[in-house]
């Protein structure tokens, strides 16, 4: 089969150029687009060299809908509006599009879903194989334990993060909900400050914790009468997210449209 032609978005970010990388490094892939918003400073530079790789004889442009309309697909670490944007343009010329960025508002997710009906979209808080076991982890710790156990995710990033909780964070909560067979939205417990009144029995609680150089911890805690389970996943490496992408990409090539997690790509989905 011949590769499958990609462009990344948010090029010059720090997902972007562990992906620009890894994009030159994997077999099956080939770099055909960069992309960073109009004004950016990278524009016109060569891609692989800003990724601190080889020369990828491939310029940063804002031009996403050209970029797209030569490839086969998208992978994209952004913000959240422009991700809502770039899905519509994967549904728009039926390519694959894979969503890595995170912070969405309901209104946003449903927009993407909505893009599924023609593109190919993966899309998850977190690429990593480890947070995706953990989700099945926490899914079956829940459905173990009852409401005696209070349910708290704590997670930590860098100082540059602009979203709380992170997604992954949701998507361990999510996880835990679904164990719960319940909805995480009347369920979720955000931002404890002053006088909060004591803990709701059933909350899932949620605590971010932002510092430092951080790359992404997680910590799912069942807190019982008198003991405790924790479950943690450390990132280590952001290349661990980006090859997760990657093989996302490669695993939603000619793949009907629809809407994927990271979990259906692992084959984690009904575990
Ligand atoms: N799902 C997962 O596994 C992971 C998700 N993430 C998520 O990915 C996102 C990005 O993270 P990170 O790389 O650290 O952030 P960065 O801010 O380093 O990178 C984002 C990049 O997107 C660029 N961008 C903004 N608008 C556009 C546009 N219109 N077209 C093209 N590019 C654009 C930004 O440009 P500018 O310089 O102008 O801001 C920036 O270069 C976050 O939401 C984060 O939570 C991160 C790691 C793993
Ligand atoms: O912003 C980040 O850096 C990360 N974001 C994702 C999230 O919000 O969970 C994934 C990872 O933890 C790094």
């Amino acid at each position: 089969m011949s590769e499958m032609r990609l462009v990344v978005a948010g090029a010059a970010g720090h997902m972007g150029r562990v992906l620009i990388r890894l994009v030159q490094e994997m077999p099956g892939l080939k770099l055909t687009g960069a992309l960073e918003p109009s004004g950016h400073v990278a524009l016109g530079e060569d891609a692989g060299l800003i990724a601190g790789a080889g020369r990828a004889l491939v310029q940063i442009t804002s031009d996403a809908e050209a970029a797209l309309a030569a490839a086969d697909g998208l992978v994209d670490f952004t913000i959240p509006g422009v991700s809502v944007h770039f899905a519509g343009l994967a549904a728009k010329h039926r390519k694959v599009h894979i969503v890595g960025t995170t912070g969405f508002s309901p209104a946003e997710d449903d927009a993407i879903a909505s893009s599924g009906g023609t593109a190919t979209i993966v899309k998850s808080g977190n690429f990593s194989l480890g947070v995706n076991l953990l989700a099945a982890l926490v899914k079956k710790a829940a459905q173990a334990l009852d409401e005696d156990f209070d349910i708290e995710v704590v997670e930590m990033h860098h100082n540059r993060k602009i979203d709380a909780p992170s997604g992954t964070a949701l998507l361990l909560g999510g996880a835990a909900a679904q164990g719960r067979k319940i909805a995480l939205a009347d369920h979720s417990e955000r931002g404890r400050d002053g006088q909060t009144g004591a803990r709701r029995r059933g909350a899932i609680g949620f605590a971010a914790l932002r510092g430092g150089t951080v790359i992404g911890e997680h910590t799912v805690t069942f807190a019982g009468p008198t003991e405790r389970i924790s479950l943690t996943h450390i990132a280590e490496d952001r290349a661990l997210f980006a090859r997760g992408a990657l093989k996302a990409a490669l695993w939603a090539r000619n793949r009907p449209a629809g809407l994927y997690s990271m979990a259906d790509v692992l084959g984690l989905s009904d575990v």
